[in-house]
């Protein structure tokens, strides 16, 4: 009780701060209401109504000097402009790239949740307390500080994934509605507040079902716990786990970051920009002994459930050929072997795109005998283990694609070490169900065969997408432009599918994974992944203008993923010409865009998500 009253205390005090700051800094950027696509939907514009009342929003300021927001103070050019002279064109003087900086202080984040306070004792050791971002290099810096990298989020309670987190952020009337004892994930629709207008499972031909995940994930849980927790789980519960039981007390004492990291979970992204636990997380799945391993059910090629001390789950991919190993051009996208190294930089770069839309992934070194082998009771798996002629320790699992004597994977370093990638688990799915949706312009995925994406006009099919749901309304279809961004970049061809929660029904930021056959090739730019953006004629402004800002020299991409990516364990991830050609790929595509405004005008081309009025 004395526990729920200093928090209910502590989140009074940041609202009344929060407002007054919003009050005394008339022509203040927090003004700008950021809700991910408001332009389209009236599910955003709900979120943005639980946004005004939730205590965390107040009123937004909004005042005339936003109006010059774009053009001035992002440091962008917000006339139309050559992408590839935008590279080259540097800064202009008159216009301070340090201005962002500078007003810093007045720029009201996310305010920290209550599950960042929980962790207090974390974060004093921080070296940045205010981003929690433990950054040495200047460009990266200055992008995080710049103000498009700013813009307030407008996160209500309802908007939280978990029903702990809603209960954590929720008012005390608001918790009445939460209850805690009660096991599911999705069925408080009251605690929700969309007043059950989710749109779950809503028609339309676009939106393909595809299987049902939940026995995968379950099972390493199961035969974890049968192993360790061998008396607390009764074999008839094994084949249905319950999701865990919340109790307030529970959720107050939660400490383990990659539980917070799950709480901070919302419609628009998997975590906020100034979540700690993210850097806590990585540190954790790079230092943290592996306790049970097993294979993955499902997908095409090897990956493994790996479990830590902290009882967090990754799922880990093998390096498989060396960082500069280019796909061969007659090798087609669905047979490419996977890279770890592109999984770990698909998250760096989500993360600079600012979709925050990629679990955390971190590379590190294992002991393939004693942290992989001997950590793992899964016969399929164990069975695969043998020792190279040259005496280094290989498998190769069980699945579909290249796993058999031919493909094995070896150790590369000491007989016994090998390089993988690591991603932070999403909430199990009893607790956090997910959606799979197919992608409008998915790949034929056949030698033969085209898509129909290839065999109709493209302006006629992608009327055709945004006239079907979800991407008639809300802020899918500006989600899709954002994803072919993000493959575009990295040479991604193999997006077929992709995830939602289903808790957040149509209105939700699809969630970005499965991105190990991107980074390829370094001196082929796939056009064709941009035909939505090309043949739509359309782009969600705030990325338009974190690419134009990426193009400059002061925050160039290949310098700022090149920065970010250097800290992680098995550093460099990418070799200099991919961080290169990614220069080049902004160029294009702010270029494709360019042409569009000059043949439809700015206003039909930029999805505006940036209320600036
Ligand atoms: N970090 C994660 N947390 C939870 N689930 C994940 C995570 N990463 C991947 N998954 C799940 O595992 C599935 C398979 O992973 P992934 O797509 O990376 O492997 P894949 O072998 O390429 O699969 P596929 O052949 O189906 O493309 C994903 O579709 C997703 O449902
Ligand atoms: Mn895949």
């Amino acid at each position: 009780m004395k526990l729920k009253a200093r928090l209910v205390t502590g989140v009074l005090f940041i609202t009344l701060v929060a407002c007054g700051l919003l009050v005394l800094n008339g022509n203040l950027r927090v003004a700008v209401e950021f809700t991910a696509d408001p332009a389209a939907g009236q599910g955003a514009g709900r979120a943005a109504q639980g946004a005004e009342t939730s205590r965390y929003g107040g009123k937004a300021a909004v005042g005339p000097a936003n109006k010059k927001l774009l053009n001035e103070e992002y440091g962008v050019n917000s006339n139309v402009s050559n992408g590839l002279s935008a590279m080259s064109s540097g800064q202009n003087p008159n216009k301070s790239p340090e201005k962002g900086i500078h007003e810093e202080n007045k720029i009201v984040e996310r305010p920290p949740t209550v599950a960042h306070k929980l962790q207090s004792t974390v974060q004093k050791n921080r070296t940045s307390q205010k981003t929690g971002i433990l950054y040495t290099g200047s460009k990266l810096r200055r992008l995080f500080q710049n103000p498009l990298y700013n813009i307030p989020e407008r996160v209500s309670t309802a908007d939280y994934l978990l029903k702990p987190a809603r209960w954590l952020h929720a008012t005390a009337e608001e918790r009445k509605h939460i209850k805690l004892g009660e096991n599911s994930g999705e069925d408080d629709k009251s605690a929700n507040g969309n007043g059950g207008n989710f749109t779950m499972g809503n028609g339309g031909n676009v939106q393909v079902p595809v299987r049902q995940k939940a026995n995968d994930e379950e099972s390493i849980i199961h035969k974890h716990k049968k192993h360790h927790h061998s008396k607390t789980i009764k074999k008839s519960k094994e084949k249905k786990l319950p999701a865990p039981t919340y109790k307030s007390e529970e959720v107050l004492h939660e400490k383990k970051p990659w539980r917070l990291l799950q709480f901070g979970i919302t419609r628009y992204s998997l975590y906020a920009r100034n979540d700690p636990n993210v850097e806590e997380v990585l540190k954790a799945i790079r230092t943290q002994e592996v306790t049970y391993v097993e294979m993955k059910p499902g997908g095409t090629q090897l990956k493994l459930f790996m479990e830590f001390e902290d009882t967090s789950i990754g799922l880990f991919k093998p390096w498989r050929w060396p960082r500069d190993r280019e796909t061969p051009p007659d090798h087609f996208y669905f047979t490419d072997y996977e890279r770890h190294n592109a999984e770990i930089a698909a998250y760096h770069l989500d993360r600079i795109l600012d979709f925050r839309r990629c679990p955390p992934v971190s590379g590190r070194w294992f002991n393939v005998t004693s942290e992989i082998r001997q950590k793992s009771e899964d016969e399929k798996l164990l069975k695969t283990f043998f020792v190279s002629p040259v005496g280094n320790v290989c498998f190769f699992g069980d699945c579909s694609y290249y796993c058999n004597t031919e493909h094995m994977i070896c150790a590369i370093k000491d007989h016994h070490m090998l390089e993988g990638s690591v991603a932070a688990y999403l909430p199990r799915w009893q607790e956090a169900p997910r959606k799979t949706w197919k992608h409008p312009w998915k790949r034929s995925y056949s030698r033969v065969r085209k898509a129909d994406w290839e065999v109709t006009d493209g302006e006629a099919f992608c009327r055709q997408v945004r006239s079907t749901p979800p991407y008639d309304k809300g802020r899918r279809f500006g989600d899709l432009l954002d994803l072919t961004v993000y493959d575009f970049l990295m040479g991604n061809m193999d997006r077929h599918h992709y995830e939602t929660f289903k808790a957040f029904g149509n209105n939700s930021a699809p969630i970005h994974l499965d991105q190990g056959r991107a980074f390829g090739r370094t001196t082929h730019d796939e056009i064709s992944i941009l035909v939505p953006i090309y043949s739509c004629c359309s782009i969600r402004k705030s990325t338009w203008l974190r690419l134009q800002l990426l193009a400059k020299e002061d925050y160039r991409l290949s310098d700022v993923m090149r920065e970010s990516m250097r800290t992680d364990p098995i550093a460099p991830i990418l070799t200099e010409p991919h961080l290169l050609a990614l220069d080049r790929r902004v160029g294009i595509i702010l270029d494709t865009v360019a042409k569009c405004i000059q043949k439809k005008g700015a206003e039909n081309v930029l999805l505006e998500d940036l209320k600036d009025t």
